[in-house]
């Protein structure tokens, strides 16, 4: 089931489209400057000036690109369902919930609770609802993960009939991203997520940190509104709440403060250079003493923060690091764990500077060896996030998977068969015979033939096994073990190609018999990918991994061996008799477990 997840900003719309029951990225992309004469669609063949001067405009664009001919999304009927995150549901929506007239009138009314996202999410879900109008449209919303703040938490100092009667109280936002980095941060540690303390840092434009006990979310920055907290890059985060009252009474009118606290202070504010963090790191560098100024409120504010998620949690096993600030700035990680050894927290610097998430599957350590509390470095995926709770909300829960960096990979049962050599085809079928196509297989160029060989053994016979074109140099039969018993042969376990010291047999044909000396193989099972794929696993090209297979006959396959070529795609070789024993049909998926063993 196709499901695409809409993220509507003020000023972008980024999109994915999944295939949920691989979780396969199909598409991802992203229309800048939406509201301008130059939008422009971004996308991974390259990017296009778009007509974008409103969201309905770049969601037509983005439509259009992705039902193109060849296009990932040929049939826009072969949609099952669009996500839209929507930042604020205020108390009446919290779980993720299908767009109808009333959840558009709730998400409206919030926007004074979110000014800069909801009515920008509102625009979004009126836009996509026009342009998939057949399909369901789900709301997902950032304050979902943190519905079970306890009382202490959620409260304000303020009269308390304000929240009976207002729903004043702390919500917390970027609710997906905080759950991705905890659940990534327990896969990575291999500990269940109801054994860890984690402190998870959200550091994008805007930016808040958590506290997350045994999997829930137990205190978060941001509050009432995604104002609160963090120095964020236009917005103030903390401040002496008496500030805003003294400027009204001053004279400036209520939408002039909340310009101000939104729009014109954090990074921008106190750099007066802007609110992108590069270009601040940048004029730091140069010696800029309001950019520097900026840097240190921003990191001080946040290493507060750290001390006292510590203290909340009674230590915290990892501090986790995301957003396009978190993931990308050393400087900021650094002088963020800068003295924190007394909470157990020592990075490796070099790690810091040089490892990137994107490069190690998503998730990378950058703390210190033995340090006792763990520094990660995590590439956040919300849409993920998103797209697992659309499917939970149309399908229901069994839906979706539940491996969190959910990294499936599509099976392949390979049935008995054989590969020719020019000269024992010219033996089988006749000299110069050209075997023809039945049916291709999924690695590109590779197909089944129409016409089949017999496998002779010492012990038995078995009949009308399938030969994959092209030729090869050497004739090679893969048989499965229960095949070889029929036979009456005894196969090593090989990897394809690897045939010294391999028994033979005899193949018959239309044309003739031949009696090959060796080349007979248990095939070794083995994952194929491209190394774009290499590279979102986090592995390398002979790397033997693991992989879990769910269902009913639940077990861990070990000894897998990767192979990476930039022609192949996805897909995990099992054999029969493997494939039978674990219960995996050629539609099924296994979950990436980890690296057995790197290459040597
Ligand atoms: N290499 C980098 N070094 C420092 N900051 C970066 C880097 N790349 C991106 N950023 C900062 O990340 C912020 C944007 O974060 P992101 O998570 O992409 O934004 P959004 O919250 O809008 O989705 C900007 O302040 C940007 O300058
Ligand atoms: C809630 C929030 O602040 O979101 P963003 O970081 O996308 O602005
Ligand atoms: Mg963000």
């Amino acid at each position: 089931m196709r499901v695409l997840v809409v993220n509507v900003g003020s000023t972008s719309v980024k999109y994915n489209l999944y295939e949920m029951d691989t979780e396969a990225r199909l598409a991802a992309g992203r229309v800048e400057r939406v509201g301008t004469a130059d939008a422009t669609h971004i996308h991974e063949g390259g990017s296009d000036r778009i007509d974008g001067r409103d969201v309905t405009g770049a969601l037509r664009a983005i439509l259009a690109h992705l039902t193109r001919e060849g296009g990932p999304l040929p049939d826009p009927t072969a949609l099952a369902a669009v996500g839209h995150r929507v930042v604020h549901g205020g108390e009446q929506l919290v779980t993720p919930t299908p767009v109808d007239e009333r959840a558009e009138r709730i998400i409206e009314e919030c926007a004074a609770y979110a000014p800069l996202h909801n009515p920008v999410n509102l625009a979004g879900i009126r836009a996509a609802r026009a342009v998939f109008s057949q399909v369901p449209h789900v709301a997902v919303f950032d304050t979902a993960f943190h519905a079970q703040l306890p009382p202490h938490a959620y409260s304000y100092a303020i009269p308390h009939e304000l929240y009976l009667e207002k729903g004043i109280r702390r919500y917390g936002f970027h609710g997906p991203s905080h759950q991705y980095m905890a659940l990534s941060a327990a896969e990575h540690l291999g500990t269940h997520l109801s054994r860890l303390k984690l402190i998870t840092c959200h550091l994008g434009g805007g930016a808040s940190v958590s506290a997350i006990e045994h999997g829930v979310s137990v205190e978060t920055s941001m509050g009432m509104t995604p104002l609160e907290g963090l120095v964020m890059g236009t917005r103030a985060g903390d401040l002496d709440p008496a500030i805003p009252m003294l400027l009204a009474k001053q004279g400036m009118a209520a939408g002039d403060i909340d310009e101000l606290l939104n729009r014109r202070s954090g990074l921008a504010g106190l750099s007066g250079i802007g609110a992108d963090f590069r270009d601040i790191q940048q004029a730091a560098e140069g010696g800029d003493p309001r950019a520097r100024l900026a840097i240190e409120v921003f990191v001080h504010r946040l290493r507060k923060y750290v001390g006292a998620y510590a203290a909340t949690l009674g230590g915290a096993d990892a501090i986790v690091f995301t957003g396009g600030i978190g993931e990308n700035s050393a400087l900021v990680r650094s002088k963020v764990c800068e003295g924190l050894i007394f909470m157990g927290v020592a990075l490796d610097e070099r790690a810091n500077e040089t490892k990137r998430a994107a490069d190690h599957g998503g998730i990378v350590e950058i703390s210190a060896h033995r340090a006792p509390t763990k520094v990660l470095v995590v590439r956040t995926d919300e849409e993920r996030m998103i797209a697992r709770e659309v499917m939970r909300c149309v399908v229901g829960p069994t839906a979706t998977i539940r491996s969190v960096r959910a990294r499936p990979i599509p099976v392949g049962v390979s049935v008995r068969h054989v590969h020719l050599s020019r000269a024992d085809c010219d033996a089988l079928f006749g000299p110069g015979y050209e075997l023809t196509k039945k049916r291709d297989v999924t690695q590109p160029g590779q197909y089944v033939t129409r016409e089949t060989v017999d496998l002779v053994g010492p012990k038995g016979e078995i009949r009308r096994v399938a030969i994959i074109n092209p030729l090869r140099k050497q004739t090679q039969v893969e048989v499965a073990r229960t095949d070889a018993i029929t036979l009456g042969v005894s196969p090593p376990l090989r990897e394809s190609g690897k045939l010294e010291g391999t028994p033979g047999l005899t193949l018959r044909g239309p044309a003739g018999s031949v009696e090959i000396p060796s080349g007979v193989i248990l095939a070794h099972r083995h994952v194929h990918m491209s190394p774009d794929e290499a590279r979102d696993f986090g592995v390398n090209d002979r790397d033997v991994i693991k992989v879990r297979v769910d269902g009913d006959r639940e077990m861990t396959m070990g000894d897998v061996i990767v192979r990476v070529h930039p022609e192949f795609t996805l897909d995990m070789h099992v054999d029969t008799d493997e494939a039978n024993a674990a219960g995996l049909t050629s539609d099924s998926v296994v979950a990436f477990e980890g690296v057995q063993e790197p290459r040597e």
